[in-house]
């Protein structure tokens, strides 16, 4: 059983947000062969809107190539290979006819349940006949588990992996799954999923992906001069990160009512960008200096207090019939987080999600402290504030008060503004999924979430009545 490989093959820079070809410290792997991608799910909302449509941006880019891999989609809706790629077909933007259904031809689909070896037992037996069928000159054969599913069966689908599906010991190459959040329900959940998939793969096999994290916010945290001495408590008044959306449920209620809007978003994506906003430096770009950094920043966070807690429902949202009609599942929710160190001392960091809102878009803004000795009375108009906007449409701007233009002295706020659609204009921006596929692929873990930071990431431990049920019924 292999999880990495160590050739060294630095990622190529595919994005105009991190050429990292010249970062010597990834060593990655480039190893080759037939590559087997399973999605488990595939018939889900996940599997349409993000794991597929990324797979198929790869394929357009090149890295992956119709002669190498092979894309099986397995779930138990009953549907044919025509089936899954009408699907998908919609979601699966900017190609031409022929490269489409180049991508689609690859695309296999099998049937069966999560918890019994019969579909798991056709599915390996799909995998060996396309490894057999290529020939394969190098010997190397990867096998690449994405589980597009709710956490609820990953332990099943996990077992059934390692009985009948693992790339045979007499093969080199490797076996490696994709874990979706969210991990587990409460702390005792998460770990006694981590328990039990530990017993079944190694640590370097187990990628558990948090999209928020394939945002790269590394660069401009710390690679610019100018925001080092101002990223403090000394100037930073308060830190915002902040995700909406203009849409409901949508038919996923019966994944999402179980869960609500702090497991959905918040305990993952928005603590994930939390750690990459407020942890010390790491060492180098090493996954594990990396993880260590977000694991010590988490560890600093003091238990949340109820009254900076906000929760709410959206009306309509029991309109879904997947919802069921006495749900008191919150879909909006605000939680400060207060990190007891030296760089954030009374520096409230505030996390909101909500879903049905009036926009969509996922923001991080840093709101400064006012400039001291205020001689232009310019207090009124707003402080300087540093916003990066993850989405829609990647931008950052600082606001600035700058002197209104004409012959009276006054202010008025105005931006410094940086827009990525404008600024790179013949460069395609790659959705954070395909960073991540990819990544897992090159054996690449730096933008994945290690066993022990899921320990420190848990906000019903960070606050230990923070349970859902017990904040609604108060
Ligand atoms: N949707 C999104 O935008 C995102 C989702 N995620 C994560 O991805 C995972 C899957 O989410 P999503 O695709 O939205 O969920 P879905 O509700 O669409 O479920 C995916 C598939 O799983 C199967 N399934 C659904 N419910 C159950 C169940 N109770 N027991 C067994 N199988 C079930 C269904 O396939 P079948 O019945 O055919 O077997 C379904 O098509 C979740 O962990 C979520 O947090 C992460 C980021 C974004
Ligand atoms: O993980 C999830 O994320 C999506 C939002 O993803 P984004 O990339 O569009 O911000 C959210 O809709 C979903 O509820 C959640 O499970």
């Amino acid at each position: 059983m292999s999880g990495g490989s160590s050739q060294s093959s630095p990622l190529s820079g595919q994005s105009s947000f991190s050429p990292l070809s010249s970062f010597k410290d990834l060593e990655l792997s480039s190893d080759s062969g037939c590559l087997s991608i399973v999605v488990l799910g595939a018939s889900g909302d996940l599997a349409k809107k993000k794991t597929f449509p990324a797979l198929f941006h790869l394929f357009q880019q090149g890295f992956l190539q119709s002669g190498e891999v092979h894309i099986f989609g397995y779930a138990r809706s009953n549907l044919s290979d025509d089936g899954l790629r009408e699907r998908i077909r919609g979601y699966l933007k900017g190609a031409s006819d022929e490269h489409l259904s180049q991508f689609l031809q690859l695309i296999k689909y099998v049937s069966g349940s999560y918890d019994s070896g019969e579909g798991f037992e056709s599915l390996n037996k799909e995998i060996s006949e396309y490894e057999t069928s290529k020939n394969n000159k190098s010997g190397s054969y990867r096998r690449l588990f994405y589980l597009a599913l709710p956490p609820s069966v990953y332990p099943s689908v996990c077992k059934m992996i390692r009985s009948y599906c693992m790339n045979p010991s007499s093969h080199a190459g490797w076996t490696r799954v994709i874990v979706e959040k969210p991990f587990g329900k409460d702390l005792d959940s998460a770990e006694e999923l981590s328990a039990e998939l530990g017993k079944l793969f190694e640590e370097e096999q187990l990628y558990r992906i948090d999209h928020y994290l394939g945002k790269e916010l590394l660069v401009l945290r710390f690679a610019n001069r100018l925001f080092l001495p101002l990223w403090n408590r000394d100037n930073i008044a308060n830190v915002q990160i902040v995700f909406k959306e203009d849409f409901g449920t949508e038919g996923r209620g019966g994944y999402f009512d179980q869960y609500g809007i702090i497991r959905d978003i918040i305990q993952n994506h928005l603590l994930q960008v939390f750690c990459l906003v407020a942890m010390e430096k790491p060492v180098s770009l090493k996954p594990e200096h990396i993880r260590d950094e977000k694991v010590k920043v988490l560890q600093s966070v003091e238990p949340i207090k109820h009254e900076e807690v906000v929760i709410g429902q959206y009306d309509g949202y029991k309109d879904d019939p997947t919802v069921p009609d006495d749900s008191n599942t919150p879909t909006y929710a605000s939680v400060v987080l207060r990190v007891h160190n030296e760089r954030w001392e009374g520096v409230p960091f505030i996390l909101k999600a909500g879903k049905a809102l009036n926009s969509r878009k996922a923001e991080i803004r840093v709101q400064f402290k006012d400039a001291p000795g205020d001689i232009f009375r310019c207090k009124k108009q707003g402080r300087n504030e540093f916003v990066i906007r993850l989405q829609p449409s990647e931008a950052m701007y600082m606001k600035l008060t700058v002197k209104k233009p004409g012959l009276e002295m006054a202010t008025e706020q105005s931006e410094l503004d940086l827009s990525y659609g404008m600024r790179y204009q013949d460069v395609k921006i790659p959705e954070a999924y395909e960073r991540l596929i990819l990544d897992t692929i090159r054996g690449d873990q730096q933008h994945f979430v290690r066993r022990d930071e899921l320990r420190v990431c848990d906000l019903p431990c960070i606050c230990p009545s923070f349970a859902m049920g017990s904040l609604v019924d108060n």
